[in-house]
């Protein structure tokens, strides 16, 4: 008589055979791409665990040696291929998404499944909304967005003129946490601690759950998604919040029709506004979007604005010229979204930001889900992640010469050039600046986001001195697997101007 147990033992090896074979497969297709290994006996046991700790070096090392075509490193139990040139990545861009996949990059990287829930994948129509009708009300909604700005520099910065030694994230995340949803909700939601606090929470809990699952073996991951995943706590907390409002706008487009005198102009019509499905327009999927647009908007934000605070401490001979542009801009145009647009030394100075302190050894992470071959005649097998060295190319002197020096004004006068003019503003992505991804996948949200970042900075450069907690050091950054966030320990000195 067989066991329960030995049935259980056969199954189990029978499926680790399977993932095994899979996976030697695999190895065997991408034989032609070099390795970026650290050549020891060991190597093939410790480089998938190398490429978590160490990304950013293994990753240099490959872009150093295999630069002008393309490499592949292991990840713990997946292969990365990386593209390092500008024709490799249009090649990327170029391919159709059921061969080069976006969304099943996203899958795999954030473990979808299991910390955002099905519908994110299937249907992700939040993207449209952010596409279109979000970013087409920037400019109707800027004065909320300044109002909320001041506000929350009145109750988390210092408002006295004595030099106040302060956390940088402890004060920036709620103000970037509140200036987003006073723009994606307005007041009072946007104020709400806990309504606020979930919102920064479930982004660390994504990433760390995603970290976890993607530990295991496809088969075991839904299994341990099951066990480890923030969602379904993460929807009650937000339901909480959005469930009166939502059954209260779906009462008044019951009575009044899609168009009302007093509808709010806010997330949740615009999202009602795409939402043509049943599926789309029931309380838990209306709920998931508020949660994923706060996702891609809060961390990321607060990220670039973290950089550009310690970039401007640290070369603090560009303050005095951009407090002239800002304060000139402001007298002409107001605190608008035209007024943003004609910043440009402030516009440059971010980039520039982000070019130097982008903390990402690789991005753009994308699925091969039929087998591709690239323009050089190299072939990328279906199951493979591709990414393009982030860092590297930022710090590349082919694209930026002296790409080590700080130059905050490096891309405002490329602008000068009227026919460049476009192409070096921070909000586009192009094959050598990559904050914003690149291609049809690029983020959609940039408008928004690069327009809120640079009304935060100059506000901030009209009314505070600030200065590094060490001077001449920039901030330390903590590393966690392919990405780099400025340590959250990080304290900077801030007194109101006189
Ligand atoms: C400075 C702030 C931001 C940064 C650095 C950033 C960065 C990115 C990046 C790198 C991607 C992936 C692009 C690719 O792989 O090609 C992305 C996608 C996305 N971002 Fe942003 N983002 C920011 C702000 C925002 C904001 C404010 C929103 C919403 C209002 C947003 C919504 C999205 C969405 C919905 C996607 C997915 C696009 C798709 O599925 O095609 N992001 N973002």
């Amino acid at each position: 008589m067989i066991s329960h147990l030995t049935i259980a033992y056969t199954l189990a090896l029978l499926v680790l055979a399977r993932y095994y074979y899979a996976a030697q497969a695999l190895k065997r297709k991408l034989a032609d791409i070099p390795l970026c290994s650290s050549n020891g006996i060991f190597s093939p046991l410790t480089d998938p665990f190398r490429s978590v700790l160490n990304a950013l070096g293994v990753v240099q090392q490959g872009y150093d040696k295999f630069r002008g075509s393309l490499f592949k490193i292991p990840v713990l139990t997946k292969w990365v291929v990386l593209i390092t040139t500008p024709t490799l990545i249009e090649d990327l861009q170029k391919a159709p998404d059921d061969v080069i996949s976006f969304s099943e990059g996203v899958k795999d990287m954030l473990q979808v499944d299991y910390t955002f829930g099905k519908p994110f994948h299937q249907d992700p129509y939040q993207v449209k909304v952010v596409k279109g009708i979000l970013t087409r009300n920037i400019a109707a909604k800027f004065a909320e967005v300044k109002d909320e700005i001041s506000a929350a520099f009145e109750e988390l910065f210092p408002q006295k003129d004595d030099w106040e030694l302060m956390n940088l994230n402890d004060a920036l995340m709620p103000l970037v946490a509140r200036t987003s949803n006073r723009f994606f909700s307005g007041l009072p939601l946007c104020r709400n601690p806990d309504y606020l606090d979930l919102n920064i929470r479930y982004t660390i809990q994504v990433i760390l759950a995603a970290y976890f699952i993607g530990i295991f073996p496809t088969f075991m991951k839904p299994l341990v998604g099951r066990l480890v995943t923030p969602l379904p706590a993460a929807v009650r907390r937000a339901k909480r919040h959005l469930v009166p409002i939502i059954q209260e706008r779906l009462a008044n487009e019951k009575r009044y029709g899609g168009d009302w005198e007093e509808r709010p102009n806010d997330l949740l019509t615009w999202l009602l506004s795409e939402a043509t499905t049943d599926s789309r327009r029931t309380i838990d999927d209306l709920v998931l979007r508020f949660l994923t647009i706060n996702f891609g908007a809060i961390h990321t934000t607060n990220m670039t604005v973290s950089a550009a605070v310690s970039s401007l401490a640290l070369h603090s001979e560009y303050i005095d010229e951009l407090r002239d542009e800002i304060k000139t801009v402001v007298s002409e145009h107001g605190w608008t979204k035209v007024g943003m647009g004609r910043m440009r030394k402030l516009d440059s100075f971010l980039k520039e930001s982000q070019r130097c302190h982008f903390n990402a050894a690789y991005g753009v992470e994308r699925k091969v889900l039929k087998d591709f071959t690239f323009s050089n005649g190299v072939t990328v097998p279906a199951g493979v992640t591709l990414a393009v060295p982030v860092w590297a190319i930022h710090h590349d002197n082919d694209y930026f010469p002296d790409a080590d020096k700080f130059d905050g004004f490096r891309f405002s006068r490329m602008r000068e050039d009227p026919n460049q003019s476009i192409k070096h503003q921070m909000v586009t992505p192009t094959t050598d600046y990559l904050l914003f991804g690149t291609g049809r996948h690029a983020c959609p949200g940039r408008f928004f986001a690069v327009n809120e970042v640079k009304a935060i900075i100059a506000h901030l450069l009209l009314t505070y001195d600030f200065k590094l907690e060490i001077e001449g050091v920039m901030p330390p950054v903590t590393w966690f697997g392919s990405g780099g966030v400025q340590d959250d320990k990080t304290r900077l000195w801030f007194r109101r101007r006189k």
